[in-house]
């Protein structure tokens, strides 16, 4: 199952430096090991913004939120996710 996720990173201005850069490095080795695990195809930056675009390729809904539930960064992130389906136009 395809998903769409939007993720917009809200950290505090006021966060202590080091322990931005430890969430932030343990975000990064997170994302990659489920990019290596194909969970996680696409991750693009959105140009000029704290944000990025993903696509989550997974088994369930469940699934879906455990893992965005399980980002270091996700108590400091506005996640919208839309569910994709096959376009009846899609060629094949
Ligand atoms: O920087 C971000 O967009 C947030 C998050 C997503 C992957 C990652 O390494 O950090």
């Amino acid at each position: 199952m395809l998903f769409h996720v939007r993720m917009d990173v809200r950290l505090p201005s006021d966060m202590d430096p080091s322990v931005r850069a430890d969430i932030v490095a343990r975000e990064k080795a997170y994302s990659q090991q489920l990019q290596r695990e194909g969970k996680w195809p696409h991750l693009w930056r959105i140009v000029g913004e704290y944000s990025n675009i993903s696509i989550f390729d997974v088994g369930s809904n469940d699934e879906l939120h455990e893992l965005l539930s399980g980002l270091p960064l996700f108590p400091y992130m506005d996640i919208r996710v839309m569910p994709l389906a096959t376009h009846p136009s899609k060629v094949s």
